[in-house]
């Protein structure tokens, strides 16, 4: 999840110091065989989870050969009605997401303090009308907006969220499940062990609403990981991400060579392109669950959801949360395609010249092209067409507001999870960070496949990688 740098830079000056040849040829290794060593670092024994431990959750090497919930659902009479004990000066809230107040203090929490990468210079800057959108989908609990004020000054400094979702694992539908997202800790209390309170106060709210499953993603290994995903940035404004020390210079190239490589037509090319609207949700649904069902695991979307999540509150998808284009066949008027993004911008900081980049993120698409079969030529067939929606979102996002990257982050794990052949693990290089889904209280005694970069791999043309 977090905004992780590229590729660390040979060297900012276009040297290639001894320190930093020795750091390219253990790159260079680890580009070998990409991803494999690097996902099945487990950094601790299941044992040493202090938290995660006593959590009904598989162990890293659970040879279980039962599938399904870990713990029977229990009565909700039997869960507590009143929160956790909080720690001495703190308090509970339940905030008002729709309240602006409100939803400023968790921007401003989260922007402080939220995901980022190893040498703190970028932080995910999600926006306030970004967290109603993530906040608020249909059926949304308000009750699940749970965060942690210090007593005294009223001030927010811990978050954690949960918002309902269907999901299905391989042929089992889950209709009652949550997404936990957005816990964070202020900074200054961190190593407190304030989040095992938080993910605990955040499950007995979910059980009160006979809630027992929830899925969730985490930038760290906890026990134990469904699945892996990694993220790849195709930059749009590579000088600035070089400036910044975001993108590496390759060996070789030189600047101009990097601009030109990363430039975008001005225009799409892709016939019956347009914006979606609110009249195609019904057929955007459609298409989106019948090419969800490739996957062994995939969130099941109703009408409603898809309106939510696609056009956010727009009769005519236009931003400047999400955008979402289909493709109509202009005889038929069937969709026979669509795509979307959403803008998250991240902030630099230690930067004299910068101090944010924006980013297009990947979210659902789908396309009547996907292969009805094993053959070579629909494979084929289907590769070509992601190429085509991919350049064409790369084109629509640079022209709305010129992102400095593209990143496709297949969160939506969901697509993330394939079976089949178009499975296998990319060798792409580009940096990624591993990117751990998780089903609580649920065993996979078959993960699903270890995902994913199908998509990626597919789009190497359109990265000109
Ligand atoms: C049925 C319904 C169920 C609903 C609940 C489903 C589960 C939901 C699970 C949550 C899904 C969240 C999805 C997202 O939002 S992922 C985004 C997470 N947020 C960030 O990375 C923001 C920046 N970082 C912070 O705010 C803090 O560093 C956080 C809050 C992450 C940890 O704060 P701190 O560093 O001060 O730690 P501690 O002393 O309080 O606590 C230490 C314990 O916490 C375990 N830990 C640390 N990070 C994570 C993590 N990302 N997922 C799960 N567990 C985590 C850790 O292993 C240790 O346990 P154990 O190793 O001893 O066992």
């Amino acid at each position: 999840m977090a905004p992780e740098k590229q590729e660390k830079t040979v060297s900012s000056t276009n040297k290639l110091t001894a320190a930093s040849f020795r750091e390219l040829l253990e790159r260079l290794a680890l580009a070998d065989g990409a991803g494999e060593e690097e996902e099945s670092v487990i950094p601790k024994k299941f044992e040493e989870y202090k938290f995660w431990k006593t959590q009904p959750v598989p162990k890293f090497d659970d040879e279980n050969d039962v599938e399904g919930p870990i713990d029977p659902n229990t009565n909700i009479s039997a869960v507590p009605t009143e929160p956790l004990r909080m720690l001495k000066d703190f308090e509970w809230v339940t905030l008002d997401v729709c309240d602006e107040k409100q939803l400023t203090e968790i921007y401003s929490l989260l922007t402080e303090n939220y995901v980022e990468d190893s040498s703190s210079m970028l932080r995910f800057d999600y926006s306030a009308k970004f967290l109603q959108w993530a906040l608020m989908p249909p059926g949304y609990v308000k009750d699940w907006h749970v965060g942690v004020r210090v007593k005294s000054s009223g001030k927010l400094v811990a978050f954690i969220s949960a918002i309902p979702v269907q999901v299905r694992v391989r042929d089992r539908v889950f209709e009652r499940c949550s997404e936990v997202n957005f816990l964070c800790v202020h900074k200054k209390l961190r190593s407190k062990r304030l989040t095992p309170v938080l993910i605990k106060e955040v499950t007995r709210r979910c059980h009160l609403k006979n809630i027992w499953q929830a899925i969730y993603t985490a930038g760290i290994v906890v026990p134990s990981p469904i699945s892996t995903c990694r993220y790849l940035h195709r930059s749009i404004n590579w000088k600035k991400l070089y400036d910044i020390g975001f993108s590496p210079l390759p060996l070789g190239s030189s600047e101009e060579r990097e601009i030109e490589r990363f430039g975008l037509p001005k225009k799409t090319e892709l016939p019956n392109l347009r914006r979606m609207e609110a009249k195609d949700v019904e057929q955007v649904c459609d298409l989106l669950t019948r090419f969800l069902e490739r996957y062994e695991l995939a969130q099941l979307f109703t009408h409603k959801e898809v309106e939510h999540w696609l056009l956010c509150g727009n009769p005519v998808s236009k931003g400047p949360v999400i955008w979402t284009y289909v493709v109509e066949d202009p005889e038929t008027k069937k969709i026979t395609d669509f795509f979307s993004f959403y803008s998250l911008p991240s902030s630099v900081s230690g930067n004299p010249k910068y101090n944010h980049i924006s980013a297009a993120y990947l979210f659902y698409y789908a396309t009547e092209s996907y292969p009805r079969d094993g053959s070579d030529s629909a494979q084929e067939k289907y590769i070509h067409r992601l190429k085509e929606l991919l350049q064409s979102a790369l084109i629509l996002a640079n022209n709305f507001w010129n992102p400095n990257f593209f990143l496709l982050e297949q969160k939506h794990l969901i697509s993330a999870i394939h079976y089949g052949k178009d499975v296998r693990h990319s060798t792409v290089t580009n940096h990624t960070i591993p990117h751990h889904f998780h089903f609580l209280y649920f065993n996979h005694p078959r993960r699903p496949q270890q995902t994913n970069q199908n998509l990626s791999n597919h789009l190497r043309g359109v990265f000109t990688v």
